[in-house]
């Protein structure tokens, strides 16, 4: 999918400024820096500059986060919703956030990779194998189209969910 010519690839350079704040708040206040979400795209491949900030939320436990240990020379990959989809719900798409450092400011890069817009993305028949079918068919221009009515943190997969 993403070596079609018309797949949509981007890159994005997030830069979270520090909050000193932070310093004369109790331990238990964060304060955001990018708001939870699951990514779109097929994969996500992160790099940062060593900051920590980034978390991802625990399965099953519904509020509790983990933080990802910060290593400047190391990529971080994530699954985005629509390889969730073409594994049939197999691999998940993890939610994240990022939250703000007190002393040092965050930088991070992040490579997506996403279909063409016009590609059918739906559960590959070889991982259903007699499972159940977690998601109708959809390209990836109707998900986006979704998407943009919705809001950052929702769950952009409930509509297309059987
Ligand atoms: O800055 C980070 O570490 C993550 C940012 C992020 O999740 C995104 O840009 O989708
Ligand atoms: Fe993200």
């Amino acid at each position: 999918m993403v070596t079609n010519t018309a797949s949509e690839q981007v890159f994005r350079v997030n830069h979270y400024p520090p909050c000193p704040l932070l310093q004369r708040l109790p331990d238990s206040c964060s304060v955001t820096g990018f708001g939870e979400h699951t990514d779109p795209q097929l994969v996500s491949v992160l790099r940062s500059n060593g900051t920590p900030g980034l978390q991802v939320a625990l399965h099953g436990s519904a509020g509790r986060w983990a933080p990802v240990p910060p290593d400047r020379d190391a990529f971080f990959v994530l699954v985005g919703d629509s390889l969730q989809v073409l594994t049939n719900g197999r691999l998940k798409s993890v939610r994240h956030r990022v939250v703000a450092n007190s002393l040092k400011p965050r930088v991070s890069m992040i490579y997506f990779a996403g279909p063409a817009p016009a590609e059918r993305v739906a559960p590959l028949p070889q991982l259903i194998m007699g499972r159940h079918i977690e998601y109708r068919a959809f390209t990836w221009g109707d998900y986006k189209k979704a998407a943009y009515r919705s809001r950052l943190g929702d769950d952009r997969l409930a509509p297309f969910q059987t």
